[in-house]
C-alpha cells in the first residue's frame, strides 16, 4: 500500500483552473476572461517596452548570480516603498518603514499574514471584504489567522455596500485586522470614493482596527500611480500604522518574475530594525531569499527618471485600453443588443475586472456552449477582450441571459 494512498484529489484553483479548461478547449472562438493577466489588442501577453529596455540594461551590466539578502534587493525595496507611500511620506522620511522583497503579491500577503500572526498583539482576526480575491482566504488561514468577512458588495445595486461595510467594521472586535484592497478591488472592480475612504479611516481609527492594504494594481486602475495610492497615503497621513503588500505582476507585467514587496510602518528607525530582524526570521526558513532578476528589472525602472516616465505612460495605456473595452462592452449590451438587465456597472467599475452579475449556471453555459471562460462568480478580466472578440462575447452573454 502506497504511503500516499490517503491523498484526496483536491479541486482545481477557482481562477488558475479556468485557464487550464480554456487551454483544453479546441474551439477557435474560445475566449479566456479568467486569470487577471493583461492582453493587448491582439489578445497576446504584453511585455511593456520600458520593461524590455530595463531588462536590456540589467543584462548589459552582466550582474552576478549571488544570493540576495533575505529581505531582497535593497534599492528595489527602497524604491518600491517610495512608489507606494510617496516622497512626502513621514514614516518613509524618518526611515521607519520596514520593507522586504517578496515572491510577488501573494508572497507579500503571506509574509504579512505570518508576521501578524506572530507579532500583532491585539487580535488574530482578519476581516476580508465579501467577496475578495479567492486566494486571500486559504493564504491567511494557513498563516494562522482567523478569517472573517465584512460586507462589501451590494448585489441589488451591483455596487459598494457601504452601509454594510461600515456596520461590519464598527461591529468588529477592537484591534481586529482589516484587509483593504487599495485600488481595483478584485473581483468586483468597485472602489470606495475618496470621501468613503476618509470615513473608513475614521472607523478604523475609532475602533483601533489594524489596516492591511493589498495594492496589486497601482497605476493599473486609474492609469495614475499617485491616484491609485490615495487610500494608502491617506491612512498614513491620518496617523494609522499600516501593513502593505505590493505586486508588480500587473502594472509592470512581471507576472512570472514574481516581483513584490511587503512593508509595515513603525514608530522609528530602531523599531524598524527590530521588525526587519523578525521579517528575516520568518523568510529565511520559508524560501531563504528571493529571485534576483525581476527585482533588478523593476528597480531599473523605478530608479531611472526617463524609464519611470515611459513606464507610467505604458501603464496608463493598459488602463486606457481596458476602459475603452468597458465602454464598448456596455454599448454592445445596452444599446446594440438591448440585453435584458442593467449593465452600467461594466462602465463604472475600475481595474482589471468586471463583476458582470452573471450567475454560475450562466457562466457554466457560456463556457460549455460559447467557449467563453470566466470565474464561476461571473468575474471577467476585461483585458481578455479586444476588437476581435468583444462582439462575439456580447452576443454570447446576450444569449446566456435571455
Ligand atoms: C487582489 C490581489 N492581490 C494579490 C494578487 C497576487 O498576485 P501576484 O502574486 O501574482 O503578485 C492578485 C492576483 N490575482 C489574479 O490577478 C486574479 O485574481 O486573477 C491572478 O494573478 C491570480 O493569481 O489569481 C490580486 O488580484
Amino acid at each position: 500500500l502506497s504511503v500516499w494512498s490517503n491523498v484526496q484529489a483536491g479541486p482545481p484553483d477557482a481562477i488558475l483552473g479556468i485557464t487550464e479548461a480554456f487551454k483544453a478547449d479546441k474551439d477557435p472562438r474560445k475566449i479566456n476572461l479568467g486569470v487577471g493577466a493583461y492582453r493587448d489588442e491582439n489578445g497576446k501577453p504584453y511585455i511593456l517596452p520600458s520593461v524590455q529596455k530595463a531588462e536590456e540594461i540589467v543584462l548589459a551590466s552582466v550582474p552576478n548570480k549571488e544570493y540576495l539578502p533575505i529581505t531582497g534587493l535593497p534599492e528595489f525595496t527602497r524604491n518600491a516603498a517610495l512608489l507606494a507611500y510617496g516622497t512626502e511620506s513621514t514614516p518613509l522620511k524618518e526611515g521607519a518603514v520596514a520593507v522586504t522583497q517578496s515572491i510577488s503579491g501573494t508572497g507579500a500577503l503571506r509574509i504579512g499574514g505570518e508576521f501578524l500572526a506572530r507579532h500583532y498583539p491585539k487580535s488574530k482576526d482578519i476581516f476580508l471584504p465579501a467577496p475578495t480575491w479567492g486566494n486571500h482566504i486559504p493564504l491567511f488561514r494557513d498563516s494562522g489567522l482567523n478569517v472573517r468577512s465584512y460586507r462589501y458588495f451590494n448585489k441589488e445595486t451591483v455596487g459598494l455596500d457601504f452601509a454594510g461595510l461600515k456596520a461590519d467594521l464598527e461591529a468588529a472586535p477592537e484591534g481586529a485586522i482589516v484587509l483593504l484592497h487599495a485600488c481595483a478591488h478584485n473581483p468586483t472592480g468597485i472602489d470606495p470614493t475618496p470621501e468613503q475612504w476618509a470615513q473608513i479611516s475614521d472607523i478604523v481609527k475609532e475602533k483601533k482596527l489594524f489596516p492591511f492594504f493589498d495594492m496589486a494594481y497601482q497605476g493599473f486602475a486609474s492609469g495614475s500611480t499617485t491616484k491609485d495610492a490615495f487610500a494608502v497615503r491617506h491612512f498614513v497621513e491620518q496617523g494609522h500604522q499600516v501593513a502593505l503588500s505590493q505586486s508588480f505582476a500587473k502594472n509592470m507585467g512581471l507576472y512570472g518574475e514574481r516581483v513584490g514587496a511587503f512593508s509595515v510602518t513603525t514608530a522609528d528607525a530602531a523599531e524598524k530594525a527590530r521588525v526587519d530582524s523578525q521579517l528575516k526570521i520568518i523568510i529565511r526558513p520559508m524560501y531563504s531569499n528571493p529571485p534576483v532578476n525581476g527585482a533588478r528589472i523593476a528597480n531599473a525602472i523605478l530608479s531611472n527618471a526617463d524609464l519611470y516616465t515611459q513606464w507610467e505612460s505604458e501603464v496608463k495605456g493598459m488602463a486606457d485600453r481596458i476602459i475603452s473595452m468597458r465602454e464598448k462592452l456596455y454599448n454592445s449590451l445596452q444599446k446594440e443588443l438591448n440585453t435584458p438587465g442593467e449593465w452600467g456597472h461594466i462602465k463604472s467599475q475600475i481595474g482589471m475586472f468586471s463583476f458582470t452579475g452573471l450567475n454560475p449556471s450562466q457562466t457554466k453555459a457560456l463556457a460549455e456552449k460559447a467557449h467563453v471562460y470566466m470565474t464561476h462568480d461571473g468575474r471577467i478580466s476585461m483585458a481578455g477582450l479586444n476588437g476581435g472578440n468583444i462582439e462575439y462575447f456580447a452576443q454570447s452573454v446576450d444569449k446566456a441571459v435571455r
